[in-house]
């Protein structure tokens, strides 16, 4: 039987599966590398979700996610031996304005990959790290790359453009959205689970460490929080979210900041890092007295409501919002804030489903449907990967 690996790095995990090879493929293995950088633990489990491993990675393998993807990698060879796998498939973050499907990783596709390094800094580098060691681990397989961006090239002019000179929009300065895997998965459970909320307006808060939201019109994106980097929109573990351009002159100008400082500053120090002090991880602010922990989570929260009501005004109404994303998924407490803020557009929440992380938490009185649906970037991939691209 053949096989495909599937590697997704986030900025702060490195997530990872095995999967039979097949137009609908069958996990044998996921597993999970989380909290790169600080105290990361890595999770495999089989595809009943019993674990056949979980313990922390020494420190050498934990500060980076080279040393995750080493680790990764390893416990898959030594489990699985005798797989064959045939293809890895990757998330890449970036494919900029030429890669709106999955593509086979061939050098040319490769230097123009590393040409977008500069606009996801905290992304492109580590999926691309993530070819190269496949490559040297698998060298008889077919390397797959599938795109955060893709899914959102159905975006109208008006949510693609900034209103600057048009030249920029032509060199490629447009919203190109990320998370897109993660939405299409998204898309298409709701297809299957409920499909007149699928037909209708949607929008789904994809909350993990890189937060954003996509606002869905039949299932395809009109409108995301994220624009030309994975920096605009929500505030994030780490990353500022949506910021008033005259701050960064304001850096430069009179703070002497030179552009790595800014890079430094927008990507790596600021978001509830920056504003909480104390974390950039939602499990340790939730769990924090500090009340700066506790202003962090409110700014969190505001944003997102704010954009839900922004979302609905682009999508001229509201029938679902999904939640998903490790906080998404797991947090029922930022939930109940952003709901219980939107009673006006008509959510009540299920107090008690919410409590559940139960897959529809919104009451049978509520006008707009909430949801709570894991994701699964890497079936998303699994699946291209599996397939033949062009
Ligand atoms: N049980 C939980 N309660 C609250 N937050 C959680 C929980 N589990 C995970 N998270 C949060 O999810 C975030 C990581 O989300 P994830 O989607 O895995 O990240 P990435 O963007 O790196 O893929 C972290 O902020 C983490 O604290
Ligand atoms: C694009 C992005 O922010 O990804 P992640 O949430 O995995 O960091
Ligand atoms: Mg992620």
């Amino acid at each position: 039987m053949a096989h495909v690996l599937v590697l997704n790095a986030g900025s702060s995990s490195l997530k990872f599966g095995l999967f039979t090879a097949q137009a609908e493929p069958e996990p044998l293995a996921t597993g999970l590398v989380d909290r790169i950088g600080g105290a990361a633990r890595l999770v495999l489990k089989d595809a009943q979700g019993k674990p056949l491993h979980d313990a922390d990675l020494p420190s050498d393998q934990a500060r980076d996610h080279h040393g995750a993807l080493q680790a990764a990698l390893a416990q898959i060879e030594a489990r699985f031996a005798d797989a064959q796998v045939q293809a890895v498939g990757h998330r890449i973050v970036h494919g900029g304005q030429h890669f709106a499907d999955p593509v086979e990783l061939t050098p040319d596709v490769m230097t123009k990959l590393h040409t977008l390094v500069p606009f996801a800094p905290l992304h492109q580098p580590h999926n691309l790290a993530g070819v190269q060691a496949a490559m040297a681990e698998f060298p008889q397989a077919r390397q797959v790359a599938c795109f955060d961006t893709a899914f959102h090239r159905s975006h109208p002019f008006v949510n693609d453009t900034f209103a600057l000179p048009r030249s920029y929009y032509d060199k490629g300065v447009r919203r190109y959205g990320f998370h897109g895997l993660s939405y299409d998965y998204i898309s298409g459970r709701l297809a299957q689970m409920a499909p007149s909320i699928h037909a209708g307006r949607v929008v789904v808060a994809h909350l993990g460490n890189g937060a954003s939201m996509c606002g869905m019109l039949a299932g395809r994106s009109l409108a995301s929080t994220m624009g030309f980097s994975a920096l605009d929109g929500l505030p994030m573990g780490t990353r500022s979210g949506q910021l008033d351009p005259g701050v960064m002159l304001y850096m430069l100008q009179q703070e002497g900041l030179g552009a790595s400082d800014i890079s430094d500053l927008l990507y790596k120090r600021s978001g509830l890092l920056g504003l909480s002090g104390v974390s950039h991880d939602m499990r340790t602010l939730l769990a924090s007295d500090d009340p700066h922990a506790g202003q962090a989570i409110d700014y969190f929260t505001f944003r997102i409501r704010r954009e839900l009501g922004a979302m609905a005004a682009a999508l001229e109404g509201l029938d679902a919002v999904v939640f998903t994303g490790g906080i998404g998924e797991n947090a029922a407490p930022i939930r109940h804030a952003v709901c219980t803020g939107m009673r006006w557009i008509g959510i009540d929440l299920d107090e008690a489903a919410n409590a559940a992380n139960a897959t529809v938490i919104s009451t049978g009185h509520s006008r707009v449907r909430v949801m709570v649906i894991p994701t699964n970037e890497e079936l998303i991939i699994a699946r291209a990967a599996a397939a033949n691209p062009a």
